[in-house]
């Protein structure tokens, strides 16, 4: 008999995407379907991408308690997930896709989020060191932030290599409109979003502590980073450029003899740490990520450069943000917490044009 997946904040982006990916999934039937304002509703009135759902109605979130599911999936705004959470049936795997168990440190997390933290669980990105064998054996997992998702990945094999300093990181990212979430908001309208590019939460986003604890744990010293994120005219994607200042003696000072990391090495490093991952890309030289070429699928695009002039590594990475950076990597998480290969019911190839 398959194993069963239930869903609270169905009715939304994350939701929706974990949805299309579950009915591709040859071992996990879809159970309950929970949605908030929308309970009661055809699944299909809110994900009319979604025709094989026709006839299934959203419920409510507390029918979630009687569930018979082998894992529930939470999709819900910050702050909310802890108390379905707390009423879910004892034994059942959970994976949060928001961020209310991903810090560790609970005063950022209330710096960050506001209101009470509600406790850590295990962060779920499994190309991290030694993280996919903590996400097999948990019961709660944290799926990462959809930003984190693509920094962390673009930043990690070089700091862990020694590669680049670990202060003075400077990222800005690109994400489409959908980071956002479905519920309206006035400066997502259409017709001011089209045509417009612009900087958003500058210096006080609340996903730097997440990145910032994610690349600390893989080195002695501490990280700083500048954090700038740019809303993009687009309904899908993320796209970080991540800079950071070479290591190596005189690395920095500007002149292409002071520095000794070179391209083939930053290269060399991502190579390394992801020649086994299913779902993460190191493009061929020259070649750039394209949000494009990952939507739809649950991959991560990634190039780098050792910009010499400036004395700093360059890496770009691309995600789709709703699957890679939210619904893809919670059941990327799922299949090894239920004991299933890791790729099923995923696919690295994107959706063009
Ligand atoms: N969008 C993205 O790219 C990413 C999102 N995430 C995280 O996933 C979570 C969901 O995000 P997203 O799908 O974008 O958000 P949406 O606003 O699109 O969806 C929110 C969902 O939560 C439901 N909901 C809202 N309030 C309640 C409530 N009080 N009780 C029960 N259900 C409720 C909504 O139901 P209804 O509409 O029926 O009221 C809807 O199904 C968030 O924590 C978000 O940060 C993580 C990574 C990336
Ligand atoms: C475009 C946009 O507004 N994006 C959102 C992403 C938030 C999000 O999805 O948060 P989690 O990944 O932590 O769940 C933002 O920047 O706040």
């Amino acid at each position: 008999m398959g194993m069963t997946a239930a869903v609270a904040g169905a009715s939304g982006y994350a939701g929706g995407e974990l949805l299309r990916l579950l009915l591709g999934h040859p071992e996990l039937e879809i159970g309950p379907l929970a949605a908030g304002s929308s309970a009661g509703r055809d699944v299909t009135e809110v994900h009319p991408h979604l025709p094989d759902l026709a006839g299934r109605a959203f419920v409510d979130t507390s029918a979630l308690t009687e569930a018979d599911a082998d894992i529930v999936f939470l999709a819900l705004p910050h702050g909310a997930s802890a108390a379905v959470a707390a009423t879910l049936p004892a034994g059942v795997r959970v994976i949060d896709l928001g961020a209310d168990h991903r810090l560790v440190d609970a005063e950022a997390w209330r710096r960050a989020y506001g209101g009470e933290h509600a406790g850590t669980w295990t962060y779920g990105m499994p190309e991290l060191p030694a993280a996919r064998e903590a996400i097999r054996a948990s019961d709660r997992v944290a799926a990462p932030g959809c930003y984190p998702t693509a920094v962390t990945l673009a930043l990690a094999p070089l700091l862990a290599a020694g590669l680049v300093e670990t202060e003075d990181i400077v990222v800005v990212a690109a994400s489409g409109t959908s980071g956002a979430g479905r519920s309206p908001k006035v400066n997502l309208l259409g017709s001011e979003v089209m045509s417009d590019l612009t900087a958003y939460k500058v210096g006080n986003h609340q996903h730097r502590p997440e990145i910032l604890q994610a690349l600390g744990g893989l080195v002695d010293t501490p990280v700083s980073m500048s954090f700038t994120t740019v809303l993009a005219p687009m309904p899908r994607g993320i796209l970080a450029t991540c800079t950071a200042r070479l290591r190596g003696e005189g690395a920095g000072k500007g002149t292409e003899k002071d520095t000794e990391v070179t391209t083939d090495a930053l290269r060399g490093a991502l190579l390394t740490a992801y020649v086994d991952e299913p779902f993460v890309r190191v493009l061929p030289p020259g070649r750039w990520p394209h949000t494009s070429a990952t939507l739809g699928g649950n991959a991560v695009h990634l190039q780098v450069t050792a910009d010499e002039q400036a004395g700093r590594a360059v890496v770009v990475a691309a995600i789709d943000n709703l699957c890679k950076g939210a619904a893809g990597q919670a059941l990327q998480c799922a299949n090894l917490m239920l004991g299933l290969p890791e790729s099923t019911g995923l696919t690295a190839q994107g959706v063009a044009p």
